[in-house]
């Protein structure tokens, strides 16, 4: 290992006499195969015992629940739909939503404009690269570039969209259909999220349900889901390219999201991996549905009921991979702590409160993501 990646060093170094190796790292994964690439280097060479231990082909495939959103929209289907989003919250962490409205062409325009993007020359793309973490439009690398010790498979554009009106400006203008493009599917995004929250309540007994009679519609009211409303929802747009070594190093590490809910968009090219019962498993991309992830917030908020899924990336050797992230959380000031009334003699409290600036503290502090869950295992009481 050490000795194939002391090759493919030296050799950015003869290309590159101007900066630094480390500099040159900087830029990213993309601008790191565009110059030719046999071998992986050494940077993004993980310890033996964090590798993906096979080629994706070996790992066994798995397929998540799946929760089909029109059943969980209509009256007679919602309650057992209601059930099954219960189980693969509390077994999972994780489904494959169907039927969620969401048309294949916003879902298409937005895969093709992220596509774009990423092939952009480097100097465009470069633009917006950040390190603070606030901008709201932010090119990057790795997992966090700035504290790194092993780099990550990975490119990312983080573009931020709350509030929409304040941060499309400073959005890259460039493909010219990128904003325009990402407002359309941010807002559909975020409406399917608030409906899937009210679900994710009602699952968790949290909402008290009346149907109105003579109609197909629910009513439900709860106050609950005042404190989630003007929530904060952050665009991830990951590229992975083909990557000549893809045993020797990840495309993301083991980690949870942060937030409520993520609503993730895979191509058709496989990456994915969850821990489950233990093991890494490699999701099934199945066409224009959306992979749905249990965040930290909600396993605080639901007092552990559910669980949020440590997953990760691998990357493969012949095909370059996108996948669109849209995470979302509670607002940025908001304490997370867990519901009352999922707490009581039986189900002692079990998580410290906790907001984005403990977030962003622990984030900072912290080089590489080895084992995971750690933020969410800093906040628990037992
Ligand atoms: O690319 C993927 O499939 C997962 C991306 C991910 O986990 C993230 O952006 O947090
Ligand atoms: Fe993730």
């Amino acid at each position: 290992m050490g000795s194939s990646g002391a090759v493919a060093d030296t050799n950015y170094r003869e290309n590159k006499a101007t900066e630094t190796h480390d500099q040159y790292l900087q830029k990213g994964v993309r601008h790191l195969c565009e110059g030719g690439l046999t071998r992986v280097p050494t940077k993004y060479i993980l310890p033996k015992e964090e590798r993906p231990n096979s080629a994706i082909g070996g790992e066994t495939i798995l397929k998540l629940p799946v929760i089909d959103f029109a059943q969980l929209q209509g009256s007679s289907s919602r309650s057992q739909a209601l059930n099954s989003l219960a189980k693969a919250c509390e077994e999972f962490g994780i489904f494959q939503l169907i039927n969620h409205g969401i048309t294949d062409e916003v879902i298409s325009t937005m895969t093709d404009v992220s596509k774009r993007f990423f092939e952009l020359p480097f100097d465009e793309r470069s633009t917006y690269m950040s390190k603070d973490m606030a901008s709201p439009a932010r090119y990057g690398t790795s997992f966090n570039q700035n504290n790194d010790e092993v780099f990550c498979w990975r490119d990312f554009l983080k573009l931020s969209c709350h509030p929409l009106s304040d941060s499309v400006p400073s959005w890259p203008s460039s493909p010219v259909d990128l904003r325009e493009t990402v407002v359309n599917y941010s807002k559909n995004t975020n409406f399917l999220y608030l409906e899937l929250l009210e679900a994710v309540m009602e699952s968790l007994g949290l909402m008290e349900t009346t149907e109105s009679s003579g109609t197909d519609k629910i009513d439900t009211r709860t106050s609950t889901l005042d404190e989630f409303e003007d929530g904060s929802q952050l665009i991830v747009v990951n590229c992975y390219p083909a990557c000549p070594e893809p045993d020797l190093t990840l495309g993301i590490p083991p980690h949870s999201d942060y937030g409520i809910l993520t609503l993730l968009l895979q191509d058709q090219v496989q990456g994915l991996q969850i821990q489950h019962q233990g093991k890494w498993v490699t999701v099934e991309p199945l066409p224009n549905s959306f992979i749905v992830n249990v965040g930290d917030h909600l396993e605080i908020f639901s007092n552990g009921r559910y669980k949020s899924v440590l997953h990760r990336v691998v990357v493969n050797s012949s095909k370059s991979r996108i996948s669109v992230a849209s995470l979302h959380s509670m607002p940025f000031d908001t304490v997370v702590r867990p519901s009352p009334k999922l707490v009581d003699e039986a189900n002692p409290i079990r998580y410290r409160d906790t907001d984005f600036a403990n977030f962003l503290e622990y984030i900072a502090s912290r080089d590489h993501q080895t084992n995971s869950k750690s933020f969410l295992q800093s906040r628990k009481l037992t």
